[in-house]
């Protein structure tokens, strides 16, 4: 498959905001480069001494490339994204240059160029996510290794929002919960409630390359034998409740899926929802106090944050 990447020139300040912007617009990766962050390397973290010209970097401002499947028209998102990055200024952040380019990109490059920056994260106390090609020996005996290969698919489980989505699994399961996952991506989420001692999971994916990459990676995991893995496109049609809702996505997908994480959730059942910007995070409560959800708990984790939410017991 072809994918295309847009890159973003634009500055330090606007970084998270252009990110936000790329994401949004159906980008399957990004890539930021920032001259402030070579700027700290120059310092040393451990006091050594780095030569800045050995290495290729950006010299001023910042670079924020999307990756783009050949699913995606290009060319129609280029002046939407152009406009978006101009409109910052509105928002006090000034992206200039503001440049939005596009340029093609063979799969094969872009499908192994992250594994070298892809290690063993020990994510929780109990969670370690441990990268399919690396070996890795457990440092406690209750340590769970979860083994993946996210391939194409979104989930390494480092991201901020993916670790968030996990601390709250860890932090709320007691074992024997009926659960569902919406947004599976590498089916890092269900897996890791798996191990965590859930009962029968539920995985849902819009990208049919999603469902692929979580049904690969149960195969790496076997001992996880309670995971159904299916294309949906949120909870639509969906007539099961369960004892928990995850769901790892951007706040404007979240928004249709409140109501529909409540038709699916027993009494009393929690949802669990992560991939907010911090900007969005009112926005989510609202809808969530306005289907009767009872706020739990709010996570943060640099600019994201993750909701905990309860379905009150009286509502069927
Ligand atoms: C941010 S990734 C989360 C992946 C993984 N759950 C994690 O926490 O790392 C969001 C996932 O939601 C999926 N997605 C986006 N819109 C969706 C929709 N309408 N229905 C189902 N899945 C959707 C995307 O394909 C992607 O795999």
């Amino acid at each position: 498959m072809k994918w295309t990447e847009i890159i973003v020139q634009t500055s330090n300040e606007a970084v998270e905001a252009v990110t936000n912007i790329l994401e949004t617009a159906g980008s399957k990766g990004v890539k930021i480069e920032d001259a402030e962050d070579y700027k700290k390397l120059r310092a040393g973290r451990f006091g050594e001494i780095l030569n800045l010209a050995d290495i290729p970097h950006i010299k001023s401002g910042a670079s924020v490339t999307g990756y783009y499947p050949e699913s995606i028209k290009v060319d129609d998102l280029l002046p939407q994204i152009k406009h978006q990055v101009d409109q910052l200024i509105s928002f006090g952040l000034d992206p200039a240059p503001a440049n939005v380019l596009q340029k093609p990109l063979e799969e094969t490059e872009w499908q192994t160029a992250w594994k070298k920056y892809y290690h063993p994260v020990r994510i929780t106390r109990y969670l370690t996510v441990v990268p399919d090609w690396e070996t890795y020996k457990k440092t406690a005996d209750e340590e769970k290794i979860l083994k993946l290969d996210p391939g194409m698919a979104f989930g390494t489980g480092t991201h901020p929002t993916t670790q968030l989505c996990l601390q709250a699994l860890e932090m709320y399961l007691r074992g024997g919960e009926e659960l569902i996952d919406v947004g599976t991506g590498s089916g890092v989420l269900s897996i890791a409630a798996s191990k965590m001692g859930a009962g029968k999971i539920r995985a849902f994916d819009l990208d049919q390359v999603a469902v692929d990459s979580a049904v690969e990676n149960l195969k790496l995991n076997p001992d996880v034998k309670n995971i159904e893995i299916k294309p949906n496109d949120l909870l639509e049609g969906i007539q099961v409740q369960a004892d928990v809702v995850v769901a790892n996505i951007l706040a404007e997908i979240i928004e249709p899926l409140v109501p529909q994480a409540k038709k699916c959730l027993k009494p009393g059942g929690l949802f669990i929802t992560s991939g907010i910007i911090k900007d969005k995070l009112n926005l989510i409560l609202d809808d969530l106090q306005k289907d009767n959800f009872e706020i739990i708990e709010v996570l943060q984790m640099k600019d994201w944050r993750a909701i905990v939410a309860k379905k009150p017991a009286e509502d069927q």
